[in-house]
């Protein structure tokens, strides 16, 4: 069954001056879901969230979210929201903060419980501003779960957390999914996007270049990957039909092609000691830099 639409943006054009921020954006918000927009710096990822939260208005195009404007306070009772710039009052303690935006909220979780699901519970009665970095971004978390919201906007939620950080904060928001809260993630990390998201877009230069699944965007560019142990000539065999790209590192050759199968008959027959041979699936990472190039490629 689709699952239900929360809103979205429709052919959203936005400009700064000269800049197209965004140059014609949809997408969709689906309850239930963690939506990963991906995109390297400057792609369009924050001024997206910004339309979707009614913080900037588009020149173009619209902006919904519960089937009303987000300006309009019914649509923002029903979301929370960690942004990059968290503009949070220094001084407060971290109980004071929570309690702060909950009272914002109908029916917002107990203190102790949204600091015990961002992991901040024994940070309670510490002061904002003297919190390390990566404590403030698990405040900023907390602060955006504790109104109960259905729609939380994450915006690159675990830049600067150290690895245990980053997979509690995961567990957090897988956590927050089971219990029925739908996400907007936007992120650098390709892993992160693989290990939280149900529907990846990927956009670039304020458009949508590809929409799909892990899995599907990572197919849309398919390849695999070829290693061995192999004294043949790297140039000679990144030459060969098929090959897109074979490097040497060490006594290991490396080669990335589309279809493996006539590239390892032709290795094989090659290189009668060659021996190690792996053959693997390449992942979301090259999957993301070989759309983005293409784009890159076709735009300029
Ligand atoms: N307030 C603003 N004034 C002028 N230009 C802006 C403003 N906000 C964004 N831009 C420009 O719009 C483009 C998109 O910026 P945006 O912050 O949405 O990208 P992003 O994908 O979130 O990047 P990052 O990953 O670096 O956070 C960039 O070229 C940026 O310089």
């Amino acid at each position: 069954m689709a699952r239900q639409s929360l809103g979205g943006l429709e052919n959203v054009v936005k400009t700064y001056g000269k800049i197209r921020a965004l140059d014609g954006l949809t997408l969709e918000l689906r309850a239930g879901e963690v939506l990963a927009v991906l995109g390297a710096n400057g792609a369009g990822k924050s001024t997206a969230i910004a339309q979707l939260l009614g913080l900037s208005l588009p020149d173009s195009g619209r902006a919904e979210l519960f089937g009303e404007s987000p300006q309009a306070l019914v649509a923002r009772r029903q979301v929370g929201v960690m942004l990059q710039s968290a503009g949070i009052p220094p001084t407060n303690t971290v109980r004071e903060l929570i309690h702060l935006t909950c009272s914002y909220y109908a029916d917002p979780l107990e203190v102790d419980e949204a600091a015990r699901m961002a992991g901040v519970d024994a940070l309670l009665n510490r002061r904002y501003a003297a919190l390390s970095g990566g404590q403030q971004r698990r405040v900023q978390f907390a602060l955006a779960i504790c109104g109960r919201p259905k729609l939380v906007f994450l915006d690159e939620p675990t830049t600067g957390l150290d690895i245990d950080a980053r997979q509690s904060l995961w567990r957090a928001i897988r956590q927050l999914v089971d219990n029925g809260t739908s996400v907007l993630l936007t992120t650098h990390y390709l892993e992160e996007a693989e290990a939280l998201a149900n529907r990846i877009v990927v956009v670039d230069h304020g458009k949508v270049l590809a929409e799909g699944t892990p899995r599907e965007i990572a197919s849309r560019v398919a390849r695999s990957r070829i290693r061995c142990l192999s004294a043949l000539d790297v140039e000679t065999v990144a030459a060969w039909a098929g090959v897109e790209s074979a490097v040497r590192e060490g006594a290991r050759l490396q080669i990335v092609c589309e279809t493996p199968e006539a590239i390892l008959r032709r290795l094989l027959d090659a290189d009668d000691a060659l021996s190690g041979l792996e053959v693997s699936a390449t992942g979301l990472a090259e999957a993301f830099l070989a759309l983005t190039q293409n784009d890159t490629e076709e735009t300029t």
